[in-house]
């Protein structure tokens, strides 16, 4: 049987006048999940309040059994939590080993495991040979691995990425593909992209946000499956083709209608 580890009821986000996500209900458990939609659907508002970065406007979040409202709950669940940003701030001149075993020390992780937690967060993240460069002589790809490798360093049980593919090239993503199957095994990822490859490659489901609220769910098979029903025209893979589709039927459903 699988366990729900992260479950979203009812939640609004909103940022002075603009409604970010829209009365959203979500239930994740161990796997890989994309988090897909267009820009500004929600995607970044929904992973910081996963993340304890930002509150809630309404709604209720548990993770890992704890509500994300009951501030010891979002204490646990930061320490078992890894967290890529959008964009994340490091200091420049530490090393790449510097900053993950500094992320390590900010999540508590024990001072005896931290240097083979540390390792083994580079080794992972393609990162062993790099170790010893500062993070501004870096290329923004491998600073991006440097955020793979410090979200992974407390061997978190929800580990939640915001693009994580951005700035990669070809071969780094097809690596950090093979790491998030990797991970499916024992860890709930949620990875927000725009590029449906990834999706297809590394995730068992699809959560497809349009304007704050849930379009689709689905899994690659079925968004691909419904990409064959769209017409040829629409051009790109049967992947894209049923991403379109589905914010089409999305977007010309009653209010209130889409996936929960
Ligand atoms: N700090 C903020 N202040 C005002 N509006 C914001 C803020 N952050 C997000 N928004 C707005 O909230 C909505 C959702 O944004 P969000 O960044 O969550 O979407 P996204 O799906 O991650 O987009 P992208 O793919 O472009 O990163 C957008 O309309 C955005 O303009």
């Amino acid at each position: 049987m699988t366990t729900t580890t992260i479950r979203v009821d009812g939640l609004h986000v909103r940022h002075r006048r603009t409604t970010a996500l829209d009365g959203v209900d979500l239930e994740f458990s161990t796997g890989v999940h994309g988090l897909l939609g267009p820009n500004g659907a929600g995607k970044t508002s929904l992973i910081r309040v996963l993340a304890t970065a930002a509150g809630p406007t309404a709604g209720r979040v548990r993770i890992l059994g704890h509500d994300l409202a009951d501030r010891a709950g979002r204490t646990e669940v930061r320490r078992r939590l890894g967290y890529l940003p959008q964009h994340f701030g490091h200091y420049p001149g530490f090393t790449v080993r510097e900053f993950v075993s500094y992320m390590a020390w900010l999540k508590e992780v024990p001072a005896a495991l931290a240097p083979g937690a540390v390792e083994r967060a580079l080794d992972r993240a393609g990162l062993t040979a790099d170790a010893g460069t500062p993070l501004k002589r870096l290329s923004g790809g491998l600073v991006r691995r440097a955020g793979i490798a410090q979200a992974l360093v407390n061997e978190p049980a929800v580990l939640l990425l915001d693009e994580p593919t951005a700035g990669l090239d070809p071969e780094q993503r097809l690596d950090f593909r093979a790491l998030l199957r990797a991970l499916a095994e024992e860890t709930t990822v949620l990875v927000s992209t725009h590029l449906v490859e990834d999706v297809a490659d590394a995730c068992s489901t699809v959560t497809l946000l349009d304007a704050g609220r849930v379009a689709l769910r689905d899994t690659p098979a079925g968004l691909a499956r419904k990409g064959t029903e769209a017409p040829e025209e629409l051009g790109g893979n049967a992947l894209e083709r049923g991403y379109t589709l589905a914010l089409r039927d999305h977007r010309s459903a009653p209010a209130g209608g889409g996936a929960r």
